[in-house]
């Protein structure tokens, strides 16, 4: 074989080696992304999972931009500034090792004076930062939880703050946010890049001190040039391994908050108490609705909201028999939407029990009760989607019964609007929080959703406050059809969407704690009276 073509062969066998080295170099990258990104995701999920296994108590405690940013933002920080540099860290270590150990072989000397140097630089300069770099993460922790919640609270209430002509002062609480991360995000790159711009001018300073020393001691600059040559190749290869090591360090470091978003929030979930039992692992089961026979009975129930002294509700005695209907009113903040919540189960007694039939309602029951409740807020929450979609709420779309849809809007009084004045019927999307539709539309879909399931139990909270009269009495003449088939409770401040109820249970605001709550005039004696008349 001639030169020419070994030359050739060599080099076309240098090419292809690069080639696979760069090959390699892509799919290690690809992979090492990919395993992080598929962590993300599943601690996206799990944490979510947490978060919405949390009692519901919990959730009026809480921003929900703040826990969105929890779920989205931290665990991005989390994966891109922690957990990568953490996983980068490592093959930069393995590097720096290596290097040092092939450096041991050629100058013993050298190399561990070249490693314990870089090693006391760096950590010198990491920990006389460290204050600095706590500051600024505590700060981007901060500023990143303001700009999420205001603009939220911005984009969410836009309607009244246009009218309130609101947008400068919401716009400025937002740009107080904004302008911490504008000042200190760039403090980031600093920190990570100090030890780099000083040790260059430092290395190279070394460098020509020791010639001059030698120079200066009368030595032959000639015999320590080789040893110089092996420094500074060392330099070279090692500096720029060392800076990533130290700058990735000082990125985690800086993005600390993120890890602990996280953090706290598993150990928040993981408190057992904290979780709502039966969806303790994260995972919601769909427990067949619970059967019951005879009657809901609240036993000296009492309850007051975290954080308050004052009960909202005290020593409460009630039966409501199966098939009956029980008409609540009463003045506004005296604790009637309380009260359902404590018959739905989100929120836990201070005191007393509710029994369903003789089985006390508690962790173990409350999914399966649900089952088998329809119920009607004051404020409807629909989602951006159909109006079918919003009938079947959480019915995944190819499960959802055309014929039970149709028969609950009928009952609803909404059927004509939706299947007539529609653009395309039941797939009309309604727009974020239902914008779309009126009210009274809002309203009626709101009941179409609690009687698409057939419940046992209905519960309508206010749920024709938005109604004009013809339309009231319409969707009331809907429900009184209902009397003697379903049990029904019905919260209203118009005594008359209530007179055709089997009991009616009139509620007062509670005095202070101190005053001994509900004697025997009370609300309980009023609540036993109107149930007993009946
Ligand atoms: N999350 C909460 N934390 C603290 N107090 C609360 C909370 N929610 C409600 N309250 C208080 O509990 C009391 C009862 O509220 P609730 O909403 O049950 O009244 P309501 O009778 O349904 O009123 P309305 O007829 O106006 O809807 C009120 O004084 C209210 O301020």
């Amino acid at each position: 074989m001639d030169d020419a073509r070994l030359l050739l062969y060599a080099g076309l066998f240098a090419v292809l080696m690069l080639l696979l080295a760069t090959l390699f170099n892509i799919l290690g990258e690809y992979s090492r992304n990919r395993y992080a990104q598929q962590f993300a995701h599943w601690l996206r999920l799990r944490l979510l999972r947490r978060i919405v296994a949390r009692p519901y108590g919990d959730f009026l405690q809480q921003h929900s931009g703040v826990l969105v940013k929890k779920v989205v933002d931290d665990v991005r920080s989390f994966v891109n500034d922690i957990f990568l540099p953490l996983l980068d860290s490592m093959a930069r270590l393995t590097i720096i090792l290596l290097l040092v150990a092939t450096l041991f072989l050629v100058h013993p000397w050298i190399a561990l004076g070249a490693a314990g140097g870089l090693t006391l630089y760096y950590l010198g300069i990491f920990r006389l930062l460290s204050g600095r770099r706590r500051l600024v993460s505590e700060q981007l922790k901060i500023a990143n939880r303001g700009t999420y919640l205001h603009a939220q609270q911005l984009l969410g209430g836009i309607k009244p703050i246009k009218v309130h002509r609101a947008e400068e002062p919401f716009i400025g609480k937002f740009a107080i946010h904004s302008g911490q991360l504008a000042k200190y995000t760039p403090w980031q790159p600093i920190y990570a890049n100090v030890p780099r711009h000083l040790i260059e001018p430092l290395a190279f300073g070394g460098l020509v001190l020791a010639v001059l020393i030698c120079a200066a001691r009368g030595q032959n600059i000639s015999a320590i040039l080789p040893n110089l040559g092996v420094i500074a190749l060392a330099g070279y290869r090692l500096l720029p391994a060392v800076q990533l090591l130290y700058g990735q360090f000082t990125q985690i470091g800086t993005t600390l908050h993120a890890l602990d978003e996280v953090y706290d929030e598993f150990l928040v979930a993981e408190k057992d108490e904290a979780l709502d039992r039966g969806s303790s692992d994260g995972f919601f089961p769909q427990p067949p609705r619970l059967t019951w026979e005879r009657a809901i009975i609240v036993e000296n129930l009492g309850f007051c909201y975290p954080g308050t002294a004052r009960p909202v509700i005290q020593n409460l005695n009630l039966v409501i028999p199966k098939n009956t209907s029980l008409g609540i009113v009463g003045q506004t903040g005296c604790g009637k939407s309380t009260l359902v919540d404590l018959l739905l189960g989100l929120h836990v007694p201070s005191s007393g029990r509710i029994l369903i039939d003789d089985t006390p309602l508690g962790p173990g029951n409350r999914r399966a009760w649900r089952g088998g409740i329809g119920y009607v807020p004051q404020d409807i929450f629909l989602i951006d989607d159909t109006i079918a979609a919003n009938v079947a709420f959480g019915v995944p779309e190819k499960e959802i019964d055309a014929n039970a849809l149709r028969r609950a809007a009928g009952a609803a009084q909404i059927l004509d609007f939706i299947e007539k004045e529609t653009p395309v019927g039941w797939q009309t999307l309604v727009g974020e929080r239902g914008v779309r539709l009126s009210g009274g539309q809002r309203q009626r879909i709101g009941l179409a959703r609690a009687l698409y399931h057939q419940p046992d139990l209905l519960i309508l909270d206010e749920a024709t406050s938005a109604l004009d009269n013809a339309t009231e009495a319409e969707v009331m003449r809907a429900i009184d059809n209902l009397q003697g088939k379903i049990t029904m409770i019905v919260i209203a401040h118009r005594t008359r969407t209530v007179e055709k109820c089997d009991a009616r249970l009139e509620m007062r605001t509670l005095r202070r704690q101190s005053v001994p709550l509900l004697p025997s005039t009370s609300a309980n004696r009023i609540l036993r009276s109107s149930v007993s008349q009946t």
